[in-house]
């Protein structure tokens, strides 16, 4: 039997069990999703304690030598202290022209440099979702949303993440894909065909696997098996269908384009936020 000290908390970890099932036997809230080592959703560092090499295979030389590891494929043959992966890259000053592999960095200077100040960004969105839209697999989650708004929103929320800037206000993916049933074959699917796009447009091995790291960190909010509902705060909003609302400021119907004025009441779809006015509310689209 092992320790493991965790955010300010000692856990047993038997030798033939992996920390990730340890720390979910003991109740702690703990990120994963593959556990098979594929996806690092679970990524950690080992502060203290030295760790079997099979919990580092896969990750780059400068993650093994800082002590990252994956603990869903972890069963430690010794005692650790573990912080979560994201603390020290998010504290972590780089050198200046010091380059990085799998791990994302938020901010991320050197990626937004190569993105040519996110010049690149919009042209690698554009390839990509052109693809996306006409993709199969993909198509059918983008119906009832333009090819323009999902370039957008990607765009913004990259951005962001590269730069610190605060220029997202759109939901966080959790929440943007609560409905969407994806399968951690059908993400690897997107994932390869963004990671093509990302080659296609001659980004840098290192900074294709960093992309790679930060779309994996949010695997866990994304892969499912059912819908969820949406949460605002602590509450829970339904997957589907419309609600009714008076409108405190004019808008526009979806339906008609006819303006509505303030202090109307319209339905709008609980999902696309879409606005019905009196005359289309019995009869919008089902999406
Ligand atoms: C198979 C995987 C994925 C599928 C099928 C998918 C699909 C979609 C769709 C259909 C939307 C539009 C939702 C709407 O406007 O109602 C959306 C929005 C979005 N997605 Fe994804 N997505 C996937 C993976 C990802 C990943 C890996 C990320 C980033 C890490 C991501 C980030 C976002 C963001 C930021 C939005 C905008 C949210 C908003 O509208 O406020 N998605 N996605």
């Amino acid at each position: 039997m092992f320790k493991v000290e965790y955010l300010g908390s000692h856990y047993n970890c038997g030798s033939e069990e992996t920390i990730l099932e340890a720390m979910l036997r003991q109740g702690v809230k703990f990120p994963f999703s593959c556990r098979k080592g594929s996806c690092h959703a679970c990524i950690h560092i080992a502060e203290k304690g030295s760790l079997p090499p099979d919990s580092q295979k896969g990750l780059s030389s400068e993650q093994v030598d800082e002590g990252f590891f994956l603990p869903c494929v972890c069963k430690p043959t010794d005692s650790l202290s573990i912080i979560p992966g994201n603390k020290r890259t998010l504290n972590k000053k780089l050198p200046a022209g010091a380059s990085e592999g799998g791990t994302f960095l938020s901010p991320d200077p050197e990626m937004w440099e190569a993105l040519d100040d996110g010049r690149v960004l919009a042209e690698i969105l554009e390839d990509f979702y052109t693809e996306a839209f006409s993709d199969e697999r993909l198509s059918p989650f983008f119906h009832g949303v333009t090819q323009q708004r999902a370039q957008e929103k990607q765009y913004l929320f990259l951005r962001q993440k590269f730069t610190g800037e605060k220029v997202y206000f759109g939901d966080r993916p959790k929440n943007a894909h609560h409905w969407m049933v994806i399968s951690n074959d059908l993400f690897d699917y997107r994932e390869s065909l963004m990671m093509e796009c990302l080659k296609r447009h001659n980004l840098p091995e290192h900074l294709i696997e960093r992309w790679r790291s930060l779309e994996n960190s949010f695997r866990g909010d994304i892969v499912k098996d059912e819908p969820w509902n949406r949460k605002i705060g602590d509450i829970e909003m339904p997957v589907s269908g419309y609600g009714e609302v008076t409108l405190e400021i004019g808008s526009l119907c979806d339906s008609c384009n006819a303006e509505i004025q303030e202090g109307t009441t319209v339905r709008y779809h609980l999902r696309l936020g879409t606005l019905y006015c009196p005359n289309c509310m019995n009869s919008p689209v089902e999406g």
